[in-house]
């Protein structure tokens, strides 16, 4: 059988694979046999429902540990086994900032253009040809007339103040925007071999199309072939991890010179004559890989029904933002990490100031040290409250219901996948990162003058509110920084273990003022509720254990805190696009698109459920 992506014959600007037969199954199922990549039988590629690609099914059921394919690393396509010459010198322009990870895609991308270039020619022709041919819309493209249009230009500006902007920011820190795609393939086009096909060098086009094909479909192999394509296992779709089937597995601690996975003349051997990258294995592995050859596996991780689609994992916590900027699609599994911010956005990039700058004690230390002994407060803070919970769980039995109530918490202990991160989780509780470096900047701002406590007040009001807030606010901030100030202290380490408890007395009393404000007794259910948090008598029926209340005051310091998260807040959710619209008015805009306007479709759907995930956390706050 051959089956198209679709019917036609495809030009789609990049003049790649121009005039060929479109992708065929058949032609890629030879061609896996040819290269020994195991398969299960019970597999069979199917394609998309809205049309849009392939997936994996399976005919029968799969149980689990069972082998969905083995590829063979002599089989996938990286900078090594590619037949693209080794390039010259690159300028240090070019090639300075770059990280190796940065450098691999746009080097990988490179190889994959070459491949394709050579078309029937080259050993990959079989595998090649399967690949999609239209560009895939990663936003970085959106702007670009050719694959964008006017759907990604209106598309972009639906990006703006979300997670994807920041994604694009992260990832052109990463030396890997549009302007450093194109400086790449400026420097390194005309090293490209000529082909009977394409005797001159491609066009931009043909190399963003290679581009997007290895953001979409490579995958971290080893220290060898780094990030490779890996045939066949690149045909099953994403899904979050809880419901995925699979994910890729290889070993990957082979000789970084040869790619041996087995002990190898490069190898430096320990007293038992043990290569020390395989010194963790025992004995009988160590034989094993010895005898095996060395591949990139998959193995059913979550058992498989019959007629169901087969799902990979393509990262732990991948939201949609990510989802967008590397794949060019969103899931809307609402998975990841919520909304991040970085310290600049939170109005805490000096934190030389935060510390008490020139009154530390410590004025020779750089920002960097500083910022680790904040670190050093705040990640406590974090495991404190988070055994607080384990604790918590335990004693109310881990049931479901406490984990619904703990999903309305007003904070969240810091990401598994990220200690660091400043973030807004799905469920919209604010992780106690930022909340702990909120009090730290508010709590050791201690200026040396007024005139220090007003540049301290402006510089907070500049970082979080875009729109500003009038210079009478200001004032009143700093005035009431000086008055808190009693005395200067030397901020050393101790003193910042002394505001641990601080910090966790804090978070301690706005979670029971909230649970009092949430609570089944306060009828919280519509905005504008308040309690008198510091006279009412109640109980806290939520968690089964009676709880007084009769003494939640929230202390200035905590009081502050929740200003500046509602600051935050707000200026975020002002900074999305079109952000006076109501939901009703941005529903009615996006059921009013047409199904051409893909990008618009996705740019709104994220831009929205941001909005609806601010609006929820912002309302908890405000309820303080
Ligand atoms: C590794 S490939 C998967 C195979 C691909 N569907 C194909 O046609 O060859 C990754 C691409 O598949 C699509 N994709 C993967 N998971 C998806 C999902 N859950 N929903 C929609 N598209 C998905 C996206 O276009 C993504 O860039």
């Amino acid at each position: 059988m051959t089956e198209a992506r679709t019917s036609q014959h495809y030009t789609f600007g990049h003049g790649l694979l121009e005039g060929h037969p479109p992708p065929s199954r058949e032609v890629l199922t030879v061609w896996l046999d040819q290269r020994h990549i195991k398969r299960d039988e019970r597999l069979e590629i199917a394609s998309m429902e809205d049309g849009s690609g392939w997936r994996m099914v399976a005919k029968d059921d799969m149980d689990l540990g069972e082998l969905i394919c083995a590829i063979p690393k002599t089989s996938l396509l990286s900078h090594k086994t590619s037949s693209l010459p080794p390039l010259p010198d690159l300028p240090p322009e070019v090639l300075d900032s770059r990280s190796l990870n940065c450098y691999t895609i746009l080097h990988l991308s490179l190889c994959l253009l070459h491949e394709f270039r050579l078309g029937t020619d080259s050993p990959f022709y079989g595998y090649l040809q399967a690949l999609p041919r239209e560009v895939i819309g990663l936003p970085l493209f959106w702007n670009m007339e050719e694959i964008g249009g006017q759907d990604g230009k209106l598309g972009r500006r639906w990006l703006k103040g979300t997670e994807v902007e920041r994604e694009l920011e992260r990832r052109s820190q990463q030396s890997l925007s549009f302007g450093d795609l194109k400086a790449f393939y400026a420097a390194t086009s005309p090293h490209l071999p000529p082909t009977p096909a394409h005797p001159a060098p491609s066009p931009f086009l043909a190399y963003l199309h290679c581009f997007a094909l290895i953001s979409s479909r490579a995958f971290m192999t080893d220290i060898y072939h780094l990030i490779a394509l890996c045939p066949f296992a690149d045909i099953l779709n994403h899904s979050s991890s809880s419901t995925s089937h699979t994910s890729m597995m290889a070993d990957d601690f082979v000789c970084h010179i040869c790619g041996s996975l087995a002990p190898c003349q490069h190898d430096i051997t320990d007293a038992n004559g043990v290569p020390y990258r395989l010194a963790h294995l025992g004995e009988r592995e160590i034989e094993r890989i010895g005898r095996e050859e060395d591949s990139v596996d998959m193995r059913v991780e979550r058992p498989v029904v019959k007629g169901e689609e087969v799902w990979n994992c393509y990262g732990e916590g991948l939201g949609d933002a990510k989802l967008l900027v590397e794949w060019g699609f969103i899931s809307g599994d609402f998975a990841g990490e919520g909304l991040t911010w970085n310290m600049e956005d939170l109005g805490l990039d000096r934190v030389g100031a935060m510390l008490g700058d020139d009154t530390s004690g410590k004025e020779d230390e750089d920002e960097e040290a500083k910022l680790e002994r904040c670190w050093f407060v705040v990640e406590s803070v974090g495991t404190t409250y988070e055994r607080n919970l384990d604790r918590r769980k335990v004693i109310v039995n881990n049931d479901e219901e406490d984990d619904e109530d703990e999903e309305e918490r007003l904070l969240c202990p810091p990401s598994e996948q990220d200690g660091r991160l400043l973030n807004l989780d799905q469920s919209g509780r604010l992780s106690t990162n930022i909340f702990g470096f909120l009090w730290l900047d508010q709590s050791l701002a201690l200026p040396c003058s007024n005139s220090n406590a007003d540049s301290n007040a402006e510089r907070q009001a500049a970082s979080l509110g875009k729109k500003g807030r009038s210079r009478s606010e200001s004032d009143k901030d700093a005035d009431d920084i000086a008055a808190q100030q009693t005395s200067r202290t030397e901020f050393g380490l101790d003193e910042l273990e002394q505001e641990l408890s601080s910090i966790v007395r804090s978070i301690e009393a706005l979670e029971h003022a909230w649970s009092v404000l949430d609570g089944p007794e306060s009828s919280n259910s519509g905005s504008g509720h308040r309690v008198d948090l510091a006279s009412e008598h109640s109980t806290d029926a939520t968690a089964g254990q009676e709880r007084s209340t009769s003494s939640v005051v929230l202390d200035d310091r905590t009081k502050k805190v929740v200003e500046r998260i509602k600051v935050i807040l707000r200026s975020r959710l002002e900074g999305l696009h079109r952000s006076e619209l109501s939901d009703e008015e941005l529903f009615e805009l996006k059921d009013n698109l047409k199904p051409t306007e893909r990008y618009q479709d996705m740019a709104m759907t994220i831009s929205i459920n941001e909005r609806v995930l601010l609006r929820s956390a912002l309302e908890r706050w405000e309820q303080l």
